[in-house]
């Protein structure tokens, strides 16, 4: 199949430059392939050749430094911003709201590493992944938009959206059995993006009740819908049921998750609805779904 490998029951998108243009026949199989998949298990992989040189390596490194901050160190970020996705919420938990904003990101690591260690080049890096993250947004919601004929919502929700990074960290300690499982959730964002090291843990629940593992690499990026997504698409596309569960023993798993979210209301459109689909959910500020 052009441009898409079934490796598995998630379909892997390969986000190849031919894959990524609007009209070539790679793009509209990718559409299928997306719309088909977020139908099914709520979620798909993306294999993107083009991330930057360094950039994975640079960003988990980042991150392992955050981590290393002390817990007084990590408590001075007050945005508690309510739970996008579901895992290690607690304050003091990392995170940077805005991402594809310079500002924020440069706020933030200032705000962790104020005496400045030259740590330009980790908010850049952050940054560039923030970027990254929110182009990759672009070519998955248009292929979205186009699968169900809903073009002209794209403009208006990418000039809307924003996206928050939450860095994870999950390790299972020394002799216990099994692994070490979080609870089994949806997120509320619109997308989520995860990305992680080689420490695999991601699962999600596909279409047949069963779990898959996602398979961890510098080019993959586990691609899921939230439940902003479900109502939007009055209730065409599904929310990705997913969890961690780390069974590598003394090591440590990080990952990153961006959660994309409107800074407004989120409408389904009228082209979703008719006799069949009757509107199921009323238009709704995303920001107070975050609450609910
Ligand atoms: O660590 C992960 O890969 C998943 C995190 C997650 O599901 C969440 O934060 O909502
Ligand atoms: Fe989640």
């Amino acid at each position: 199949m052009a441009g898409t490998k079934m490796a598995s029951k998630v379909p892997v998108i390969v986000f190849s430059e031919e894959c990524t243009k609007p009209g070539t026949s790679s793009w509209a199989e990718a559409c299928k392939v997306m719309a088909q998949a977020l139908e099914d298990h709520g979620c798909f992989i993306v294999d993107h050749p083009g991330v930057p040189l360094g950039l994975h390596d640079s960003v988990l490194s980042v991150t392992e430094n955050l981590f290393d901050l002390p817990p007084e160190t990590k408590i001075k970020n007050t945005n508690f911003k309510p739970p996008l996705g579901s895992v290690d919420t607690a304050p003091g938990s990392p995170l940077i709201d805005g991402i594809e904003k310079l500002q924020e990101c440069e706020k933030y690591t200032f705000l962790m590493w104020p005496s400045g260690n030259g740590h330009f080049w980790d908010y850049k890096a952050v940054h560039d992944y923030g970027k990254f993250i929110a182009e990759m947004e672009k070519v998955v919601f248009r292929m979205v938009c186009e699968s169900y004929g809903v073009e002209k919502y794209y403009d208006p929700y990418i000039d809307s959206s924003t996206y928050l990074l939450r860095f994870l960290k999950c390790k299972k300690p020394e002799g216990v059995e099994g692994s070490v499982n979080s609870i089994e959730h949806t997120d509320k964002s619109f997308l989520s993006y995860l990305h992680q090291n080689n420490i695999r843990g991601l699962e999600v629940r596909t279409k047949d009740g069963e779990w898959f593992t996602f398979n961890p690499s510098a080019s993959n990026f586990m691609v899921m819908a939230g439940e902003a997504c479900v109502a939007w698409s009055n209730g065409r596309i599904k929310a990705c049921d997913h969890g961690v569960a780390v069974k590598e023993e003394s090591q440590v798993r990080y990952s990153l998750g961006t959660f994309s979210y409107v800074t407004g209301m989120i409408e389904t459109p009228k082209e979703f609805i008719d006799e069949a689909h009757p509107q199921q959910y009323k238009s709704f500020n995303h920001i107070d779904l975050l609450s609910y």
